[in-house]
């Protein structure tokens, strides 16, 4: 069966990698491609919804598509967690709902990444995120970094581990607190996205990076979350949670 994709921000640079994904898949359909100026109606009638947007435009893609039964995958960052409990209401009180797959980063290695810091963050109390991105990225700190520092958190919270400890008088130098852990953003031209996760314990360091050198490393990933999105059911966070990882699903 052929699944139907609408894309929003098919003008992107997301949006034209994911059109030609589509265009080139056997499985999968353009139903739709839509820039900024599109109206939301025209979502209507795809099998799933690829957002990727905007931070300011994606949560209004988003409800359209759960009032409207669609499942939707969304790519688009600026999604804390306590944002998508919002969207884990809707979905409850609507009928109809579909599912709401949130992918704050399609690349395999950047999931891994994330899931090898969630599992180091109960060993070390001494934890900082640095991440770099294209000069043109718009949001910081990254959906990546946001979902890292929101896993390690709740990692250290269900070992019984303190916070970590960020001792600061002016935290405007010692990055953004997410989860209680520092985060830090640089903005680059040259670089397309790097993720480096730091953890200090007695008499050792650990370091945990992930480097985007290609926009294919999104590939595989948008194309298991478009598949897997149709028969998918219920709001869920990150691929980990399609790659059964066993860590940080939701
Ligand atoms: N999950 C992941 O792995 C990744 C996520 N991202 C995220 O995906 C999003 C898009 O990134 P990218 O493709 O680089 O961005 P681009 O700036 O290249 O494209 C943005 C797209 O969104 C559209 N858009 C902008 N504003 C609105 C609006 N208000 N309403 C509807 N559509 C709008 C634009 O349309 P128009 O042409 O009309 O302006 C364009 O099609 C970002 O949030 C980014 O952080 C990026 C890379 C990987
Ligand atoms: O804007 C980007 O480029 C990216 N955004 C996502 C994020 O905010 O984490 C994913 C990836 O880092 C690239």
């Amino acid at each position: 069966m052929t699944i139907r994709v609408a894309v929003a921000g098919a003008t992107g640079k997301m949006g034209q990698l994911a059109t030609r994904l589509i265009e080139a898949a056997d499985d999968l359909e353009l139903h739709a491609g839509l820039d900024s100026r599109a109206p939301l109606s025209a979502l209507d009638g795809a099998d799933v919804v690829l957002d990727v947007t905007h931070p300011a435009a994606s949560a209004g893609i988003v409800e359209h598509a759960v009032r409207g039964g669609i499942p939707v995958v969304v790519g688009t960052s600026g999604w804390s967690a306590d944002r998508i409990v919002g969207i884990e209401r809707l979905v409850r009180d609507t009928e109809g709902a579909r599912a709401v797959l949130f992918v704050p980063n399609f690349s395999i290695g950047s999931v891994l990444g994330t899931a090898f810091a969630a599992l180091a963050a109960r060993f070390f109390d001494s934890i900082e995120v640095v991440e770099a991105h294209h000069a043109g990225k718009v949001d910081s700190p990254s959906g990546t970094a946001v979902r890292t520092a929101e896993l390690m958190g709740e990692a250290r919270a269900a070992a019984g581990e303190p916070p970590v400890a960020a001792p600061h008088v002016d935290q405007r130098a010692r990055g953004q607190l997410v989860a209680g852990i520092p985060v830090h953003s640089l903005r680059m031209t040259g670089l397309l996205a790097e993720q480096r996760v730091l953890l200090g314990g007695d008499g050792e360091t650990l370091q945990i990076t992930h480097s985007t050198l290609s926009s294919s490393s999104y590939e595989a990933g948008i194309l298991l979350a478009l598949r897997r999105a149709p028969g998918a059911e219920g709001v869920s966070v990150g691929l980990d949670a399609l790659l059964e990882l066993g860590i940080g699903a939701r």
